[in-house]
């Protein structure tokens, strides 16, 4: 099966895709991948890393608002429709499935166009105006939270979760707690603001730096590259405790996320669906700053079934910060409780859900 993957922009579409592409190579050798994308994106130094076959089209966003700007946009979609049918045609697609961002706007319209069998996956419970467009073209609409069903038409949606889900389970806890320098018999609590970090997270850590020097927990508290010089000048007035250590960044966060027996992060869907599928309890501090506060609904999907508690930016205070992280680290029943809403959520077959609802929709065109 030749299959042609797009999406982009943020880690958070691309790791997605990177995943159900790894995952679908564990269990075949018969299927070819092409990724399309954007030069400028993050997703051609990503995925040319990971020595997939990669080609790049030309794309920008739309704005929100009305403007010149748009119509330019309008001329290069349809550029790029041109670009993608040659790139499609020439490489023989079976299938192709966009994972978000503006890049998969004109790629998806292109195959659909072409008569191939086509997916979006969309990762969050509100849905971004490129999936909300293409919904009217593709044949199946795949989603990760029951909440994103009803933007979608119905006779195409399907929930099948998010393959980063699939790719995180199974890993050595006990390594990525060395790994990381922690020890490897006193309970973990990662602390970790999305793929950029987060400065008030930052803000509210720091100030209860000291307090935390305190607890019978440790702390692996990732600052967000660009973050990171900041933050270390700062603990180097304030001091920093034994069982604190402070990264950067986690490269290897499939293996620290199985030693962790707590987390304190932003509710981007990436990270929800690798929470959700390993049974981890969390503590979710919204970004308010995302389009359509998609976060704050992400995060209400785990914490009405008990499987996190949120905690607003808005009333974010060290204090609260670290009452809430005691109350949960202090309470066995309510950690194991709160595991196991986790895992009744999470969906770590999803990268297996969607080859199968590939190898569907090429079967049914014969
Ligand atoms: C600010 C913004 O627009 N964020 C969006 C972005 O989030 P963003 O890309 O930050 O967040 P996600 O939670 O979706 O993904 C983060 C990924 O980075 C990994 N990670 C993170 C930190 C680290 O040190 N190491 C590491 O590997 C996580 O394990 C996860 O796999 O895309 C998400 C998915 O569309 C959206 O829900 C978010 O709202």
């Amino acid at each position: 099966m030749k299959i042609v993957v797009s999406g982009g922009g943020t880690g958070g579409h691309i790791y997605p895709a990177l995943a159900l592409i790894r995952e679908i190579q564990k269990e075949t050798n018969d299927v070819e991948f092409l990724y399309i994308g954007t030069d400028k994106g993050l997703e051609s130094k990503i995925v040319t890393r990971e020595k997939i076959p990669f080609k790049s089209i030309h794309i920008t966003g739309f704005k929100r608002k009305l403007s010149f700007d748009n119509v330019k946009t309008v001329l290069r979609f349809l550029k790029g429709v041109r670009e993608s049918k040659r790139m499609l045609k020439e490489f023989n697609a079976d299938v192709v499935i966009g994972t978000g961002g503006y890049v998969c706007g004109p790629v998806v319209y292109a195959a659909a166009k072409l008569g191939i069998p086509t997916i979006i996956h969309e990762q969050n419970s509100v849905p971004g105006l490129t999936n909300k467009f293409l919904s009217r073209y593709v044949d199946r609409v795949a989603v990760c939270f029951n909440e994103a069903k009803s933007f979608f038409p119905s006779e195409k949606v399907v929930l099948t979760g998010n393959p980063r889900a699939s790719e995180v389970i199974g890993k050595d806890g006990i390594k990525g707690r060395l790994s990381a320098g922690l020890k490897t018999n006193i309970p973990v609590v990662l602390i970790v603001g999305g793929s950029r970090g987060a400065r008030p997270i930052n803000e509210a850590v720091l100030k209860s730096l000291t307090e935390l020097g305190g607890k019978p927990y440790q702390i692996l508290y990732v600052t967000g590259d660009v973050h990171y010089e900041e933050v270390r000048k700062e603990v180097e007035l304030i001091g920093n405790p034994n069982n604190v250590v402070i990264k950067p960044f986690i490269h290897n966060m499939p293996e620290v996320l199985a030693g962790t027996d707590l987390t304190v992060a932003r509710s981007g869907a990436t990270t929800l669906a690798e929470l959700t599928s390993l049974g981890i309890p969390s503590i979710l501090i919204p970004s308010p700053y995302v389009t359509n506060n998609h976060q704050e609904k992400n995060a209400r999907a785990l914490s009405d079934h008990g499987a996190a508690e949120i905690l607003l930016e808005k009333e974010l205070t060290a204090k609260k910060l670290v009452d809430h992280i005691d109350q949960i680290m202090a309470d066995n029943q309510k950690l194991k409780d709160m595991k196991k809403s986790a895992q009744f959520l999470g969906i770590p077959d999803a990268a297996k859900k969607l080859y199968n609802l590939m190898e569907e929709l090429v079967r049914a065109k014969g």
